[in-house]
């Protein structure tokens, strides 16, 4: 897939030639330097931008068909809950406004999932009642009310701090382990992308492309014991030095 911006004369190619199948149930991440079009790729997978050339296919459906059909769930950076409403009806929202996606659909009922992302005594409280991370938990449990084939997260811990993190990130990671959603989720973080996922696609920039597309052998279940093990570090190690040289060779 290609995808370039601006006018021909200034035309940028930020995404060249990226080729990439999620198997059904994997939990892919990517991770590159700033600038190397993780959150094009995740636009355009999504179905919000178009690409250049080449196409996305999921489950033989373009993008837009599988947005418009709502088999792509999108977790932003920020939760974005609307303020007013309780933290059920963010989560049931996209049920009532969106009755025509619902045909035939299996839906996930909104209570049971924010119990299971432990938010289950916060269900009547409003955003503003509630810390960052527990509202960015209700923005990952949102994304599954329509039961997506796949989810796509943008940095959706990168507002907490790292303690804060850590929690989600195990949060995620048990709710993933017994609902297993193909996943392509972007993040800055070596440990983040090691602990959560099967592969992980490090990218390089200018233009952004496919550098290396790393496997994390690593048995499952997983959780935070796995740190502390020389399998973690010694995969860490290798991760950090394949995304140093790509930082460098973005910097030449
Ligand atoms: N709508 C747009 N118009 C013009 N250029 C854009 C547009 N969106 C993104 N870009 C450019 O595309 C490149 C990739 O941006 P993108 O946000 O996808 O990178 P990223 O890898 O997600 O970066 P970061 O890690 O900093 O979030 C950047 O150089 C950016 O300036």
């Amino acid at each position: 897939m290609t995808k370039s911006f601006g006018p021909d004369e200034a035309r940028v190619t930020v995404l060249n030639g990226v080729s990439l199948t999620i198997r059904k149930g994997e939990f892919v991440s990517l991770i590159g330097p700033s600038g190397c079009g993780k959150s094009t790729l995740l636009k355009v997978v999504a179905g919000l931008s178009d690409a250049d050339g080449g196409k996305v296919s999921i489950n033989g459906k373009s993008a837009r068909e599988a947005s418009r059909e709502k088999a792509i769930g999108l977790v932003p950076q920020s939760p974005a809950l609307l303020p007013w409403r309780t933290i059920l009806d963010n989560v049931s929202l996209p049920i009532s406004i969106n009755p025509g996606a619902n045909a035939g659909r299996k839906l996930r009922d909104p209570k049971e999932i924010l119990t299971n992302f432990g938010l289950g005594k916060a269900i009547d409280r409003y955003p503003a009642q509630l810390s960052g991370g527990m509202q960015q938990r209700a923005a990952i449990a949102r994304a599954f009310v329509f039961d997506p084939e796949i989810l796509l997260m943008d940095e959706p811990f990168s507002a907490l701090d790292e303690m804060n993190r850590d929690q989600q990130r195990m949060g995620l990671l048990d709710f993933w382990q017994s609902n297993q959603k193909s996943v392509l989720f972007v993040t800055h973080s070596v440990p983040e992308a090691i602990i959560l996922s099967d592969r992980i696609v490090l990218m390089a920039a200018h233009p952004g492309r496919i550098a290396e597309i790393i496997d994390v052998d690593l048995p499952r279940p997983r959780n935070e014991a796995l740190y502390a093990t020389d399998a973690f570090r010694d995969l860490e190690g290798y991760v950090r030095n394949a995304l140093r040289k790509v930082m460098e060779a973005a910097h030449v």
